[in-house]
């Protein structure tokens, strides 16, 4: 069995919050970020339609470039989603030197957080990780708790 890992949740209020990567994963990451009134910036030299749009409303910075080292520096954490490989592993050494946490979207051993599912309603969030061993499994799992999520804090 894999280690467990403990769950804090941290406020990210006003904080900054580096995205190297603009593709599925990405955009997938930073829409679900973008209900913790943290500071985004994506670092890509190409995005999604939904990311240019998020960029347009202003709801994050868009830096139309390849990743440079010292880009992480003064984020409370960092998520790298890109599909080249020897980035991500950069990206992932260089947060590892200046202790900050970083999800290394291709790598569990990498990556010193694991992006959790998470699922909201109102104040009460829930997040979902299967100790990096089964990724439908925690997704699954999500979906579940969405639901049930829903009607209890409803019926309050
Ligand atoms: C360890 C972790 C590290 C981290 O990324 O922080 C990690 C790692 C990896 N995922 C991979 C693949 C996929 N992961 C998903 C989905 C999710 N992955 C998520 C979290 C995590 N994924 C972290 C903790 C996991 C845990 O707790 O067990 C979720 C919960 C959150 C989120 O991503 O938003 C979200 C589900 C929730 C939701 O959607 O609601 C899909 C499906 C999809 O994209 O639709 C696929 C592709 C399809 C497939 O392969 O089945 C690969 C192989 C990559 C490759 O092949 O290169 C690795 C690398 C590795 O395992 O080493
Ligand atoms: N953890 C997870 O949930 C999952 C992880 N993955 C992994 O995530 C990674 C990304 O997958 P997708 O989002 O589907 O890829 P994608 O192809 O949709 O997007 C790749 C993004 O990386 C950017 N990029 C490329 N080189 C860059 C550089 N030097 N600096 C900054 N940005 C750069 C591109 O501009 C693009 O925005 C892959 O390694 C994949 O194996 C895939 C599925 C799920």
């Amino acid at each position: 069995m894999e280690q467990a890992y403990f769950p804090i949740f941290i406020n990210l209020l006003n904080k900054r919050v580096v995205v190297v990567g603009g593709g599925v994963i990405a955009t997938r990451r930073v829409q679900t970020l973008c209900s913790f009134g943290c500071n985004i910036e994506v670092i890509a030299p190409e995005i999604s339609e939904a990311l240019k749009n998020l960029a347009n409303e202003e709801k994050i910075t868009w830096h139309a470039r390849s990743y440079q080292e010292r880009d992480v520096i003064g984020a409370a954490i960092v998520v790298t989603a890109t599909n080249q490989r020897l980035i991500n592993y950069k990206v992932g050494q260089e947060c590892l030197k200046v202790l900050i946490p970083v999800s290394v979207a291709d790598s569990k051993e990498e990556s010193t957080f694991y992006f959790p599912g998470i699922a909201k309603e109102e104040a009460v969030v829930v997040g979902v990780s299967a100790s990096g061993t089964d990724h439908k499994m925690a997704k699954r799992v999500t979906d579940g708790i969405k639901n049930v999520l829903k009607s209890i804090v409803q019926k309050e």
